[in-house]
């Protein structure tokens, strides 16, 4: 089975050209003032039109409250709606319901119990993401570049299909789904020539390579 590929963390229409046309299945756009991926408004209206129909929409937000969800939807209109801080189950799914779109949700892992919490989630988001937890202190509780280690996923079977993130590279993406099994990949900082600058070329080399690692688990109806 292809793996699916999410590129994060788009801002510009080149950027998000090169995404579609090296073949990624979702392309994500984040909505968190403190990232240097940060996109506003006017521009999340503008690439959600250009992307529509050609990959799956989705929009990234931090324990976003209503008001931002709204103009988030409302600007962007993404198909899929991405939870990457302490969202309880509750209310990712309550989300969900309320615009009608699917959800995925982030866990972040550094140990064996953080897979057992991410448990919580299986049923409560369509998909979940299983991403390196951050460091103490960082900025950012994603988009950081960092790897954790594959082998704590590897018997992670969760009924919804499930994608890998952190630190996830052109060179190393292949041997982290054939490590994991994981249905698919997110990437934002390992296709990025300086922190919120898309490369094209990796972006390319990135799918290519991801393409060639073997998902073992099907993908979930909602
Ligand atoms: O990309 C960001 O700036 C970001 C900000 C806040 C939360 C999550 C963010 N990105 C997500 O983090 C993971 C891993 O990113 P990286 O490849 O290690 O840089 C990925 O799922 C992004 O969607």
């Amino acid at each position: 089975m292809t793996p699916l590929v999410k590129i994060c963390g788009l801002s510009t229409p080149e950027s998000l050209d090169a995404a579609i046309a090296a073949g990624a299945d979702m392309v994500g756009f984040v909505f968190f003032a403190r990232s240097p991926r940060h996109i506003d408004f006017a521009t999340a209206r503008a690439l959600g039109r250009r992307a529509r129909g050609r990959a799956t929409i989705v929009a990234l937000t931090v324990d976003a409250d209503d008001a931002l969800l709204s103009d988030v939807v409302e600007a962007l209109d993404p198909d899929m709606l991405q939870f990457h801080g302490k969202e309880s189950p509750e209310r990712v799914a309550a989300i969900g319901a309320l615009y009608g779109r699917r959800t995925l949700k982030a866990v972040g892992v550094a140990a064996p119990d953080d897979l057992a919490a991410a448990g919580a989630y299986d049923g409560a988001a369509d998909f979940l993401l299983i991403d390196a937890k951050p460091p103490k202190g960082a900025a950012l509780p994603g988009g950081n570049g960092l790897p954790f280690d594959w082998r704590l996923a590897r018997d992670f079977a969760p009924r919804r299909p499930w994608l890998l993130s952190g630190g996830l590279a052109p060179d190393n993406v292949a041997a982290a789904i054939r490590a994991t099994g994981a249905r698919g990949v997110d990437v934002s900082s390992g296709v990025e020539s300086a922190p919120g600058v898309k490369d094209e070329t990796r972006i390319a080399a990135f799918v290519a390579a991801a393409r060639t690692g073997l998902a073992r688990t099907p993908l979930g109806a909602k």
